[in-house]
Protein backbone atom coordinates (compact mmCIF):
# COMPACT_ATOMS: atom_id res chain seq x y z
CA UNK A 1 0.00 0.00 0.00
CA UNK A 2 1.02 3.34 -1.13
CA UNK A 3 2.43 5.73 1.89
CA UNK A 4 -0.73 7.85 2.19
CA UNK A 5 0.68 11.35 2.96
CA UNK A 6 2.54 11.41 -0.55
CA UNK A 7 -0.79 10.62 -2.30
CA UNK A 8 -3.71 11.79 -0.57
CA UNK A 9 -3.69 14.71 -2.75
CA UNK A 10 -3.69 12.03 -6.30
CA UNK A 11 -6.73 10.53 -4.34
CA UNK A 12 -10.13 11.47 -3.59
CA UNK A 13 -11.38 13.10 -0.40
CA UNK A 14 -14.29 14.66 0.89
CA UNK A 15 -14.51 17.37 3.87
CA UNK A 16 -17.68 18.09 5.89
CA UNK A 17 -19.91 16.99 2.73
CA UNK A 18 -23.61 17.34 2.87
CA UNK A 19 -26.64 16.27 1.35
CA UNK A 20 -30.11 16.53 1.91
CA UNK A 21 -33.36 14.65 -0.75
CA UNK A 22 -36.45 16.55 0.24
CA UNK A 23 -36.86 15.76 4.06
CA UNK A 24 -34.54 13.24 4.17
CA UNK A 25 -30.50 14.34 4.86
CA UNK A 26 -28.86 10.99 3.24
CA UNK A 27 -25.09 12.35 4.01
CA UNK A 28 -24.50 14.93 7.27
CA UNK A 29 -21.34 16.10 7.35
CA UNK A 30 -19.18 12.95 5.92
CA UNK A 31 -15.79 12.64 5.90
CA UNK A 32 -13.55 10.32 3.27
CA UNK A 33 -10.00 9.42 2.33
CA UNK A 34 -9.02 7.33 -0.21
CA UNK A 35 -5.26 7.67 -0.80
CA UNK A 36 -3.63 6.45 -4.61
CA UNK A 37 -2.30 3.10 -4.92
CA UNK A 38 -4.80 1.68 -2.79
CA UNK A 39 -8.25 -0.17 -2.23
CA UNK A 40 -10.64 1.30 -0.04
CA UNK A 41 -13.65 0.04 0.91
CA UNK A 42 -16.86 1.85 2.01
CA UNK A 43 -18.88 -0.05 4.28
CA UNK A 44 -22.44 0.98 6.17
CA UNK A 45 -25.86 -0.68 6.51
CA UNK A 46 -28.44 0.04 4.10
CA UNK A 47 -29.46 3.81 3.55
CA UNK A 48 -26.85 5.05 4.92
CA UNK A 49 -25.70 7.26 2.23
CA UNK A 50 -22.69 4.92 0.40
CA UNK A 51 -24.54 5.43 -3.02
CA UNK A 52 -24.81 8.99 -2.29
CA UNK A 53 -21.61 10.08 -1.14
CA UNK A 54 -19.92 8.09 -4.34
CA UNK A 55 -22.27 10.29 -6.71
CA UNK A 56 -20.73 13.03 -5.31
CA UNK A 57 -17.46 11.57 -5.81
CA UNK A 58 -18.08 11.04 -8.92
CA UNK A 59 -19.04 14.91 -9.48
CA UNK A 60 -22.74 13.59 -10.91
CA UNK A 61 -24.36 14.85 -7.72
CA UNK A 62 -23.10 18.07 -6.06
CA UNK A 63 -22.99 18.46 -2.11
CA UNK A 64 -25.16 20.89 -0.34
CA UNK A 65 -22.27 21.77 1.89
CA UNK A 66 -18.44 20.94 2.15
CA UNK A 67 -16.07 20.10 -0.06
CA UNK A 68 -14.54 17.45 -2.30
CA UNK A 69 -11.47 16.86 -4.03
CA UNK A 70 -10.42 14.17 -6.82
CA UNK A 71 -6.97 14.27 -7.55
CA UNK A 72 -6.40 17.35 -5.88
CA UNK A 73 -8.69 19.23 -8.37
CA UNK A 74 -12.27 20.48 -7.21
CA UNK A 75 -15.31 18.96 -9.66
CA UNK A 76 -17.24 22.61 -9.40
CA UNK A 77 -14.18 24.49 -10.53
CA UNK A 78 -12.52 21.62 -12.83
CA UNK A 79 -15.47 19.87 -14.41
CA UNK A 80 -14.03 18.65 -17.42
CA UNK A 81 -10.86 17.42 -15.68
CA UNK A 82 -12.53 15.53 -13.00
CA UNK A 83 -15.09 13.64 -15.08
CA UNK A 84 -12.41 12.96 -17.44
CA UNK A 85 -10.29 11.00 -14.10
CA UNK A 86 -13.05 9.41 -12.75
CA UNK A 87 -14.45 6.12 -14.14
CA UNK A 88 -17.44 5.50 -12.31
CA UNK A 89 -19.32 1.94 -11.89
CA UNK A 90 -23.11 2.05 -10.61
CA UNK A 91 -25.20 -0.84 -8.84
CA UNK A 92 -26.54 -1.44 -12.62
CA UNK A 93 -25.99 -0.67 -15.91
CA UNK A 94 -28.76 1.29 -16.58
CA UNK A 95 -28.75 2.56 -20.19
CA UNK A 96 -28.22 1.42 -24.06
CA UNK A 97 -29.57 -1.67 -23.90
CA UNK A 98 -30.42 -1.95 -27.93
CA UNK A 99 -26.53 -1.19 -28.20
CA UNK A 100 -23.62 -3.59 -28.36
CA UNK A 101 -21.43 -4.49 -25.62
CA UNK A 102 -18.40 -2.60 -27.63
CA UNK A 103 -21.01 0.39 -29.31
CA UNK A 104 -21.42 0.68 -25.45
CA UNK A 105 -17.88 1.37 -24.52
CA UNK A 106 -16.87 2.97 -28.14
CA UNK A 107 -19.51 5.17 -27.53
CA UNK A 108 -18.37 5.35 -24.12
CA UNK A 109 -14.84 6.28 -24.90
CA UNK A 110 -15.38 8.77 -27.87
CA UNK A 111 -17.61 10.63 -25.00
CA UNK A 112 -14.07 10.92 -23.17
CA UNK A 113 -12.61 12.20 -26.49
CA UNK A 114 -11.01 8.94 -27.04
CA UNK A 115 -10.08 8.49 -30.79
CA UNK A 116 -12.60 5.66 -32.35
CA UNK A 117 -9.79 3.20 -33.31
CA UNK A 118 -8.42 3.97 -29.66
CA UNK A 119 -11.59 3.39 -28.34
CA UNK A 120 -12.06 0.29 -30.47
CA UNK A 121 -9.00 -1.14 -29.52
CA UNK A 122 -9.20 -0.47 -25.37
CA UNK A 123 -12.90 -1.57 -25.89
CA UNK A 124 -12.02 -5.11 -27.63
CA UNK A 125 -9.27 -5.55 -24.70
CA UNK A 126 -11.45 -4.63 -21.81
CA UNK A 127 -13.93 -7.59 -22.99
CA UNK A 128 -11.18 -10.09 -22.93
CA UNK A 129 -10.61 -8.50 -19.67
CA UNK A 130 -13.87 -9.32 -18.31
CA UNK A 131 -14.78 -12.23 -20.01
CA UNK A 132 -17.46 -10.97 -22.79
CA UNK A 133 -15.40 -11.23 -25.59
CA UNK A 134 -18.01 -13.91 -26.70
CA UNK A 135 -20.53 -11.34 -26.32
CA UNK A 136 -19.05 -8.13 -27.66
CA UNK A 137 -21.25 -8.12 -30.48
CA UNK A 138 -24.75 -9.11 -28.96
CA UNK A 139 -26.95 -6.11 -27.57
CA UNK A 140 -26.55 -5.49 -23.94
CA UNK A 141 -30.50 -6.28 -22.98
CA UNK A 142 -29.78 -10.05 -23.44
CA UNK A 143 -26.70 -10.23 -20.72
CA UNK A 144 -27.09 -11.45 -17.47
CA UNK A 145 -27.21 -9.52 -14.10
CA UNK A 146 -23.43 -10.73 -13.84
CA UNK A 147 -22.50 -10.12 -17.38
CA UNK A 148 -24.15 -6.53 -16.96
CA UNK A 149 -22.01 -5.95 -13.84
CA UNK A 150 -18.78 -6.76 -15.56
CA UNK A 151 -19.90 -4.63 -18.72
CA UNK A 152 -20.54 -1.79 -16.37
CA UNK A 153 -17.16 -2.41 -15.20
CA UNK A 154 -15.09 -2.57 -18.65
CA UNK A 155 -17.07 0.22 -19.32
CA UNK A 156 -16.13 2.29 -16.01
CA UNK A 157 -12.40 1.42 -17.02
CA UNK A 158 -12.64 2.73 -20.91
CA UNK A 159 -10.93 5.90 -20.51
CA UNK A 160 -8.35 4.10 -18.16
CA UNK A 161 -9.12 7.00 -15.22
CA UNK A 162 -6.75 7.25 -12.32
CA UNK A 163 -9.75 7.03 -9.78
CA UNK A 164 -12.42 4.39 -9.60
CA UNK A 165 -15.40 4.44 -7.92
CA UNK A 166 -17.18 1.44 -8.06
CA UNK A 167 -20.73 0.78 -6.27
CA UNK A 168 -21.37 -2.84 -5.45
CA UNK A 169 -19.48 -4.25 -8.00
CA UNK A 170 -19.61 -7.67 -6.74
CA UNK A 171 -23.63 -8.10 -6.57
CA UNK A 172 -24.66 -10.94 -9.02
CA UNK A 173 -21.31 -12.40 -10.09
CA UNK A 174 -20.62 -15.63 -9.71
CA UNK A 175 -17.57 -16.82 -7.76
CA UNK A 176 -15.27 -16.61 -10.54
CA UNK A 177 -16.41 -13.50 -11.47
CA UNK A 178 -15.93 -12.22 -7.77
CA UNK A 179 -11.96 -13.45 -7.68
CA UNK A 180 -11.79 -12.03 -11.35
CA UNK A 181 -12.90 -8.75 -9.94
CA UNK A 182 -10.71 -8.74 -6.61
CA UNK A 183 -7.51 -9.73 -8.88
CA UNK A 184 -8.35 -6.63 -11.42
CA UNK A 185 -8.76 -4.27 -8.56
CA UNK A 186 -5.88 -5.16 -6.84
CA UNK A 187 -3.62 -4.81 -9.92
CA UNK A 188 -5.16 -1.32 -10.50
CA UNK A 189 -4.27 -0.29 -7.31
CA UNK A 190 -1.15 -1.24 -7.28
CA UNK A 191 -0.20 0.45 -10.62
CA UNK A 192 -1.35 3.52 -8.24
CA UNK A 193 -4.60 4.17 -9.13
CA UNK A 194 -7.39 5.37 -6.52
CA UNK A 195 -9.68 2.54 -5.64
CA UNK A 196 -13.07 2.97 -4.04
CA UNK A 197 -15.49 0.27 -2.97
CA UNK A 198 -19.01 0.43 -1.83
CA UNK A 199 -19.94 -3.22 -0.73
CA UNK A 200 -22.09 -5.72 1.66
CA UNK A 201 -20.32 -8.70 1.17
CA UNK A 202 -17.45 -7.79 4.33
CA UNK A 203 -15.86 -11.32 3.46
CA UNK A 204 -14.57 -9.87 -0.06
CA UNK A 205 -13.70 -6.59 1.14
CA UNK A 206 -11.31 -8.34 3.66
CA UNK A 207 -9.71 -9.85 0.77
CA UNK A 208 -9.37 -6.71 -1.49
CA UNK A 209 -9.45 -3.23 0.31
CA UNK A 210 -6.14 -1.76 2.18
CA UNK A 211 -8.20 0.00 4.63
CA UNK A 212 -12.02 0.83 5.14
CA UNK A 213 -14.28 3.72 6.03
CA UNK A 214 -17.19 2.82 7.99
CA UNK A 215 -20.63 5.17 7.67
CA UNK A 216 -23.96 4.61 9.42
CA UNK A 217 -26.79 7.29 9.29
CA UNK A 218 -25.08 9.76 6.65
CA UNK A 219 -21.97 9.99 9.03
CA UNK A 220 -18.51 8.31 9.21
CA UNK A 221 -18.08 6.11 12.14
CA UNK A 222 -14.50 4.74 11.78
CA UNK A 223 -11.59 4.60 9.15
CA UNK A 224 -9.20 1.47 9.37
CA UNK A 225 -6.60 -0.08 7.76
CA UNK A 226 -7.27 -3.96 7.40
CA UNK A 227 -3.84 -4.14 8.81
CA UNK A 228 -5.23 -2.59 11.80
CA UNK A 229 -7.95 -4.99 11.51
CA UNK A 230 -6.29 -7.77 11.90
CA UNK A 231 -4.50 -7.48 14.75
CA UNK A 232 -8.06 -6.18 16.68
CA UNK A 233 -9.76 -8.53 19.55
CA UNK A 234 -11.92 -11.21 17.99
CA UNK A 235 -13.91 -14.34 18.47
CA UNK A 236 -12.34 -17.48 17.34
CA UNK A 237 -13.99 -21.04 16.82
CA UNK A 238 -12.61 -24.10 17.84
CA UNK A 239 -13.36 -27.86 17.27
CA UNK A 240 -12.06 -30.75 18.73
CA UNK A 241 -12.61 -34.78 18.67
CA UNK A 242 -13.68 -34.44 21.91
CA UNK A 243 -15.50 -31.52 22.71
CA UNK A 244 -15.09 -32.27 26.84
CA UNK A 245 -11.54 -32.50 26.50
CA UNK A 246 -11.80 -29.23 24.32
CA UNK A 247 -14.06 -27.85 27.20
CA UNK A 248 -11.37 -28.97 29.65
CA UNK A 249 -8.05 -27.06 27.66
CA UNK A 250 -10.26 -23.72 27.47
CA UNK A 251 -11.00 -23.23 30.90
CA UNK A 252 -7.77 -24.48 32.40
CA UNK A 253 -6.52 -21.83 30.01
CA UNK A 254 -8.51 -19.06 31.45
CA UNK A 255 -9.78 -17.88 28.59
CA UNK A 256 -13.14 -16.99 28.40
CA UNK A 257 -15.58 -18.79 25.77
CA UNK A 258 -19.28 -18.94 25.15
CA UNK A 259 -20.78 -22.12 23.48
CA UNK A 260 -21.79 -21.75 19.82
CA UNK A 261 -25.24 -21.92 19.19
CA UNK A 262 -27.19 -24.56 17.70
CA UNK A 263 -24.91 -26.02 15.87
CA UNK A 264 -25.10 -29.66 13.98
CA UNK A 265 -21.27 -30.07 15.61
CA UNK A 266 -20.77 -28.83 19.00
CA UNK A 267 -17.93 -25.71 19.15
CA UNK A 268 -16.96 -23.11 21.68
CA UNK A 269 -15.59 -19.81 20.87
CA UNK A 270 -13.20 -17.79 22.56
CA UNK A 271 -12.36 -13.95 22.89
CA UNK A 272 -8.75 -13.73 21.56
CA UNK A 273 -6.48 -10.26 21.80
CA UNK A 274 -4.95 -11.60 18.46
CA UNK A 275 -2.94 -13.66 16.48
CA UNK A 276 -0.18 -14.22 18.91
CA UNK A 277 -2.77 -15.01 21.62
CA UNK A 278 -4.44 -17.56 19.43
CA UNK A 279 -1.09 -18.91 18.40
CA UNK A 280 -0.49 -19.39 22.15
CA UNK A 281 -4.00 -20.95 22.95
CA UNK A 282 -3.64 -23.40 19.91
CA UNK A 283 -0.42 -24.35 21.22
CA UNK A 284 -1.50 -25.39 24.51
CA UNK A 285 -4.24 -27.57 23.85
CA UNK A 286 -2.29 -29.42 21.16
CA UNK A 287 0.42 -29.49 23.60
CA UNK A 288 -2.56 -30.73 26.89
CA UNK A 289 -3.39 -33.50 24.08
CA UNK A 290 -6.86 -31.99 23.04
CA UNK A 291 -7.35 -33.15 19.24
CA UNK A 292 -8.34 -29.91 17.93
CA UNK A 293 -9.69 -30.59 14.31
CA UNK A 294 -10.82 -26.39 13.89
CA UNK A 295 -9.18 -23.40 14.82
CA UNK A 296 -10.07 -20.09 13.00
CA UNK A 297 -11.33 -16.82 13.28
CA UNK A 298 -15.47 -16.65 13.64
CA UNK A 299 -15.43 -13.87 10.99
CA UNK A 300 -13.90 -11.72 8.90
CA UNK A 301 -11.82 -8.90 10.27
CA UNK A 302 -14.02 -6.23 9.02
CA UNK A 303 -17.18 -8.11 10.29
CA UNK A 304 -15.88 -7.79 13.65
CA UNK A 305 -15.45 -4.09 13.22
CA UNK A 306 -18.74 -3.60 11.82
CA UNK A 307 -20.93 -5.40 14.17
CA UNK A 308 -18.79 -3.42 17.10
CA UNK A 309 -19.68 -0.45 15.73
CA UNK A 310 -23.52 -1.55 16.62
CA UNK A 311 -24.74 0.53 13.72
CA UNK A 312 -28.80 1.39 13.01
CA UNK A 313 -30.29 0.25 9.64
CA UNK A 314 -32.88 2.65 8.14
N1 LIG B 1 -32.91 10.68 -5.03
C1 LIG B 1 -33.32 10.51 -3.78
N2 LIG B 1 -34.49 11.01 -3.33
C2 LIG B 1 -34.89 10.85 -2.05
N3 LIG B 1 -34.19 10.18 -1.11
C3 LIG B 1 -33.03 9.64 -1.49
C4 LIG B 1 -32.53 9.77 -2.84
N4 LIG B 1 -31.33 9.13 -2.90
C5 LIG B 1 -31.10 8.63 -1.67
N5 LIG B 1 -32.10 8.93 -0.82
C6 LIG B 1 -32.18 8.56 0.60
O1 LIG B 1 -30.94 8.89 1.19
C7 LIG B 1 -30.53 7.88 2.12
C8 LIG B 1 -29.18 7.35 1.71
O2 LIG B 1 -29.30 6.62 0.49
P1 LIG B 1 -28.06 5.92 -0.24
O3 LIG B 1 -28.59 5.32 -1.50
O4 LIG B 1 -26.95 6.89 -0.34
O5 LIG B 1 -27.68 4.78 0.80
P2 LIG B 1 -26.72 3.51 0.65
O6 LIG B 1 -25.82 3.51 1.85
O7 LIG B 1 -26.07 3.51 -0.69
O8 LIG B 1 -27.76 2.30 0.77
P3 LIG B 1 -27.71 0.77 0.21
O9 LIG B 1 -26.70 0.04 1.02
O10 LIG B 1 -29.10 0.27 0.49
O11 LIG B 1 -27.39 0.84 -1.26
C9 LIG B 1 -31.65 6.84 2.12
O12 LIG B 1 -32.50 7.11 3.22
C10 LIG B 1 -32.37 7.08 0.81
O13 LIG B 1 -33.72 6.73 0.91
Amino acid sequence: MANESTTAAAGVSALGVRRRFGTVEAVRGMDFTAPAGAVTALIGPNGSGKTTLLLMLASLLAPDAGEVRIGGLDPVTYPGEVRRSVGWMPDTLGIWDSLTATEILVTMGTFYGMPRPLAQSRAAELLHTVHLGDLADKPSRVFSRGQQQRLSLARALIHDPAVLLLDEPASGLDPGSRVDLRMLLRRLADEGKTVVVSSHVLSELDEMADRAVFVAGGETVKAQSLADAGEQARWYTIRALDSDLLLHGITSAGTPYRMQDAERRPALQVRLAGEDAAADLLRSLVGAGVAVTAFAPAGGALEETYMSLDTDRR
